[in-house]
């Protein structure tokens, strides 16, 4: 392995000019709060610079802030379209007089199965998302089933549909140990924060309904003080990277190191990286895994270097129905969001003010851009598993995963 200088860090810049930020947002950060039968989500297209909740008053506003990405992130997607189905029932509940769909079990099924699937068509590779909506369909059929009167069916798929958000952060804290204990284990420091990790995107309180998955496995090192610095690639086109992790890590007051995409290979060669530390989008039953686009280059880079790539997820995005990731959908995002890059206008005017500001860094009719969101690991390059439930990994000599003791 070809190691120039065995640091333990990479040295870090400051910006000597630092952007009054109009953020306000503290630890931890929300990516979508409730109250009642009102929802409102972060803009996340705003952050870092500008913190802005918009409403969300329908399936429709639901649908267009995923499939815009105002919102991101699997598990967060699929709160908040549970979460608008919960909304739609609630107010339907209220109207007066009540409307026709109440009337009875399979009324209600002929209603809502249409709006689940609509929910299900804003984003197609996150498999939390679909998980979800096949989740509630399940609670209409046993209720209907139960022979539940109309209103206390429509009461059932609310609570479960608010569940689905609720006990993502639990979930989160439980993978958070696991994969936490699992790593500190197997690199044996010989003292305090001195582990160092990459990681690619974002998958912390903005990805999530609290805590994070990847970013949350982070946290916990830096809580039981096994943490040296979290590096974390910039993440283009969205730069969920630099404007998301790099905002919930300082809030967080976690030590972090901001590197390029295309620096992934430099920092294994110079620096002492202890493993690269993921989400997921989609698992696959063989472990094959769907992440954002970048992952499968730095798992590639990280095999080279013999550092483990470990991949932290809910049950949730686990989809036992593929047997590997060939079969995964890949979103291909709209190529005009690969010309431009938004951010605070720099440096700031002499006011302070931050302007929110759109550039376009490609020349203007530019054709060929290929811009898919995500890639996907194979299981060959993948050394852990994390769920909630444990920690899974590769039996000898396998390149494949058995996911059934962590699903
Ligand atoms: C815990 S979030 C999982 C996953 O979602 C992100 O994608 P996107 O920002 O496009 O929604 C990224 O792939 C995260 O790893």
């Amino acid at each position: 392995m070809h190691v120039i200088t065995p640091a333990t860090t990479a040295p870090t810049v400051s910006d000597p000019n630092p952007i009054v930020t109009a953020t306000t947002m503290t630890a931890p950060l929300i990516s979508i709060r409730t109250n009642d039968d009102n929802i409102e989500i972060v803009d996340q297209l705003l952050l870092p610079h500008i913190t802005e909740f918009i409403p969300i008053n329908s399936v429709e506003e639901a649908h267009d802030a995923i499939k815009t990405m105002k919102i991101r992130g699997a598990p967060a997607i699929a709160s908040l379209a549970s979460l608008s189905l919960a909304q739609y029932l609630t107010r339907a509940l209220r109207q007066v007089p009540a409307p026709e769909f109440l009337l009875s079990g399979p009324a209600i099924q002929a209603h809502v199965q249409p709006i689940l699937d609509y929910l299900l068509t804003s984003r197609p590779t996150a498999v939390n998302l679909g998980n979800a909506t096949k989740r509630l369909a399940k609670t209409l059929e046993v209720s209907i089933a139960a022979g539940q009167d109309p209103t206390t069916i429509v009461q059932t798929l609310i609570a479960d549909a608010k569940l689905i958000a609720d006990e993502d952060v639990g979930r989160n804290k439980a993978m958070a140990k696991w994969g936490g204990d699992w790593l500190v284990n197997r690199v044996k420091p010989s003292s305090k924060n001195t582990i160092n990790v990459l990681t690619v995107c974002n998958t912390g309180s903005l990805a999530t309904s609290g805590y994070g998955t990847a970013l949350g496995l982070i946290t916990y090192l830096h809580e039981i003080g096994q943490l040296n610095k979290a590096h974390f690639t910039q993440t283009t086109p969205y730069h969920q990277g630099s404007r998301l992790t790099a905002l919930e890590l300082k809030t967080l007051q976690i030590p972090s190191v901001m590197i390029c995409d295309t620096m992934v290979g430099s920092l294994f060669q110079h620096y002492d990286i202890h493993a690269v530390v993921v989400g997921a989008d989609r698992i696959a039953r063989n472990g094959d895994t769907a992440n954002k686009i970048g992952t499968y280059n730095a798992a590639v880079i990280a095999a080279r270097h013999k550092i483990p790539v470990i991949v932290v997820a809910p049950i949730t995005t686990v989809d036992l129905e593929i047997e590997s990731g060939a079969q995964i959908p890949i979103e291909q995002r709209p190529a005009i969001e690969a010309c431009l890059v938004r951010g605070a206008v720099y440096p700031p005017s002499e006011s302070g003010k931050v302007e929110q500001a759109q550039v376009l860094i490609t020349p203007t009719g530019l054709e060929g851009i290929y811009n898919p969101s995500f890639d996907v690991t194979p299981a060959e390059l993948i050394t852990a598993i994390v769920t909630e439930k444990g920690v899974a990994v590769k039996k000898e000599g396998e390149t494949v995963f058995d996911l059934s003791p962590i699903v």
